[in-house]
């Protein structure tokens, strides 16, 4: 039976959540999408379920998350968190708050943390304000986002302007100070109708008495770093038992393939350093803004290259080239073009013996996992902070899968993942 039960909002989210878990002795199972009522409950110390409720309407994104809570309550988890970006990615009108909001109340619950910070990935938050590296969320690539512009750096003022309820702010000496201070500071904001709690970090060490001060706390939410401490929790009162095996998995055959979907800065570094040493393929979606036309362009180029030899599909583009084509399509329409190419040739590569895919993007991740028809992963050893190998079931064999958040990885991230040399 879980003890910690999760709903992250993407699946490379999911994965990064699940390999902090496992990282901190947890056993966990990775569900994608909402698990049927009668889905068994999976043996494992924590159950993640991954939605792709980012940038889906707000009540969509609600009636989903909640679906997700009942089942993981009725499978036992003692606790929630509620797993969202670490760069806080929303639009105005959701989906954090409104899905916290309905969190919370199903939980019946009257507050809830709010802790985005990751620092191994830069993510670090200051007086409630939200830094990747050393800019400031607004200032950081996320400003330029194709689907979640970021264009504040206040987690207090943008989680506000998506919840009718207070949100206040736990800074960084209360937290310093350790777990009764925290404690002392979250009364007092519950006594002043505060529903909300975001509470600064920039290291693991403030992470871990964040989640010591949560222990008792029906519902968390925030990135994955806030989950470091939590385990210790369980450990504390005897439920967990110390675990060094959860992150092995076994090894799979056949060839490998890198998709591309995010248009992060990050990640498009990342095809930068892959190009020399992979036979690339650059889709262009504004010459050819037709999924079935782009994907026989890309059939032909993938039958061309030679056999077993890994490879690269890239649908994402610069800022300006995403622009071009959202004016000419619209944003969703852009999104879901790439989405529904990169899936399909997902499709393709597995039945061309392709057994292990490194995809780039949420929601590209999510797109191409529902298309693979995969339902649940299991989570091994992290490439990079954040981003684990995982391995699926598929009716052609088992995959292997990395599912990679736009942001995270080294410059090299695609060459690592595929054992080419640096
Ligand atoms: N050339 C492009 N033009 C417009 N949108 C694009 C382009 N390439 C990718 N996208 C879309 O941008 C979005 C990137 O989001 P996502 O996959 O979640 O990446 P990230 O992890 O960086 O947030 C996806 O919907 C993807 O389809
Ligand atoms: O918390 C994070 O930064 C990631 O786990 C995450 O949610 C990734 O989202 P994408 O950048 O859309 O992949």
């Amino acid at each position: 039976m879980p003890l910690l039960g999760c709903i992250a909002d993407d699946f490379t989210g999911a994965t990064d959540l699940a390999a902090m878990l496992v990282g901190n002795g947890m056993r966990t199972v990775l569900m994608l999408g909402r698990p049927k009522a009668a889905t068994e409950s999976p043996k494992a110390d924590a159950v993640v379920v991954a939605l792709k409720s980012r940038t889906t309407p707000a009540a969509q994104a609600v009636s989903d998350s909640l679906d997700a809570l009942t089942w993981l309550r009725a499978a036992g988890a003692r606790q929630i968190v509620f797993k969202y970006c670490s760069t806080f990615d929303s639009t105005a009108q959701g989906n954090i708050g409104p899905v916290a909001d309905a969190l919370a109340e199903a939980l019946e619950t009257d507050f809830a943390l709010v802790c985005p910070a990751f620092p191994a990935n830069g993510r670090t938050v200051y007086q409630g304000h939200l830094f990747v590296g050393d800019h400031l969320l607004n200032e950081s690539g996320m400003r330029d986002h194709p689907l979640t512009p970021m264009r504040d750096a206040s987690v207090v003022r943008l989680l506000a302007a998506q919840t009718p309820h207070r949100v206040g702010l736990i800074a960084l000496p209360v937290v310093e100070a350790g777990v009764p201070a925290i404690d002392e500071a979250l009364r007092a904001l519950r006594a002043t109708g505060v529903r909300y709690g975001v509470i600064d970090a920039l290291t693991d060490d403030h992470l871990r008495t964040i989640g010591a001060a949560a222990a008792g706390h029906r519902l968390i939410t925030g990135g994955s770093g806030v989950a470091m401490g939590l385990p210790e929790n369980f450990r504390r009162q005897g439920l967990l038992p110390f675990r060094d095996d959860s992150a092995s998995l076994p090894k799979v055959d056949g060839g490998a393939a890198v998709l591309v979907g995010s248009c992060s800065q990050a990640t498009r570094q990342q095809v930068a350093q892959a190009r020399p040493h992979l036979p690339t393929l650059i889709l262009d979606p504004l010459a050819t803004p037709e999924a079935g036309a782009l994907m026989a362009i890309a059939r032909a180029w993938i039958d061309a290259q030679p056999a077993g030899a890994p490879l690269m599909i890239v649908g994402s583009a610069a800022p300006e080239a995403v622009a071009a084509l959202q004016k000419r399509l619209g944003a969703g329409p852009a999104g879901a073009l790439i989405e529904t190419v990169l899936a399909g040739l997902a499709e393709d590569l597995v039945e061309r013996g392709i057994r292990s895919l490194v995809v780039a993007g949420g929601e590209t991740s999510g797109a191409v996992v529902s298309r693979l028809g995969i339902t649940s992963l299991r989570v091994g050893a992290e490439i990079a902070p954040g981003v684990p190998w995982t391995l699926a079931d598929h009716p052609a064999g088992p995959l292997r899968l990395a599912l990679k958040s736009g942001n995270f990885g080294s410059a090299t991230f695609f060459l690592e993942a595929l054992g080419l040399p640096l």
